[in-house]
């Protein structure tokens, strides 16, 4: 099953209750937690995840893009959030946060890799991956094109996950490259502005579900 995850911190910042109340119905929706440190940026804080999950039933997924991931952990999972990742350029021993997370509940658990890092710093932990998200765009700096070079280390990592392993895809995404990414055989996408900068967001979102579906169609 394909997912299409909203990336909050692009939607309506000062009106999140009424973002939340009309994106209701979907299937997920992605919190990017940034720390200003890893990334510069500062976004959600767990009084805000909280909020978040106390007012909608959408599934949310948590990025971790913070110094030190384990730290978030049992939080996160307090507020009810079951998949989440965090960046392996972070984590001195990603088996260490991969375990945590499973055992504070959380049903997905992920490593996400900025750009530099190659597909083959997951080869010691495949056996616990869930999924992964490999970052599509410089993630420090927001409004930066997606880098195709990313589809490369999708392909690389394919030969080695485990067939259930998920292959997320982040940054950049939108209509233009929404094609070449779906070919490359990945399961879901966190996309922000695509969504987000339209003027329906809603309707933003299942136009670029129904193209996932021609365009995956056509591989088979
Ligand atoms: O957090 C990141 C990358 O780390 C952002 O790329 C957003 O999660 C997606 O936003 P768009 O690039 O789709 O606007």
């Amino acid at each position: 099953m394909f997912t299409v995850s909203p990336s909050l911190l692009s939607g309506d910042l000062l009106n999140l209750g009424a973002q939340l109340d009309a994106l209701r119905g979907l299937e997920n929706l992605h919190l990017d937690i940034d720390d200003g440190n890893f990334v510069r940026g500062i976004s959600f804080g767990m009084d805000i995840v909280r909020a978040v999950a106390g007012r909608t039933d959408i599934p949310l997924d948590a990025h971790l893009e913070v110094l030190n991931p384990c730290d978030y952990v049992e939080a996160l999972c307090a507020c009810g959030v079951k998949r989440i990742c965090a960046h392996v350029e972070a984590l001195p021993y990603p088996s260490l946060f991969l375990s945590a997370a499973r055992k504070n509940g959380a049903r997905y658990c992920g490593l996400a890799l900025n750009l530099k890092t190659p597909a083959e710093v997951l080869l010691p932990y495949v056996d616990q991956l869930d999924y992964v998200i490999f970052v599509s765009v410089e993630a420090d700096y927001d409004g930066l094109p997606f880098r195709s070079g990313v589809l490369a280390k999708v392909r690389a990592a394919k030969a080695f996950l485990r067939p259930e392993t998920e292959i997320w895809i982040d940054g950049g995404v939108n209509e233009s490259n929404l094609q070449e990414i779906v070919t490359a055989g990945v399961d879901g996408l966190v996309i922000g502005r695509s969504i987000f900068q339209a003027p329906n967001p809603v309707a933003a979102y299942h136009r670029i579900r129904r193209l996932v579906q021609e365009y995956a169609d056509k591989e088979v």
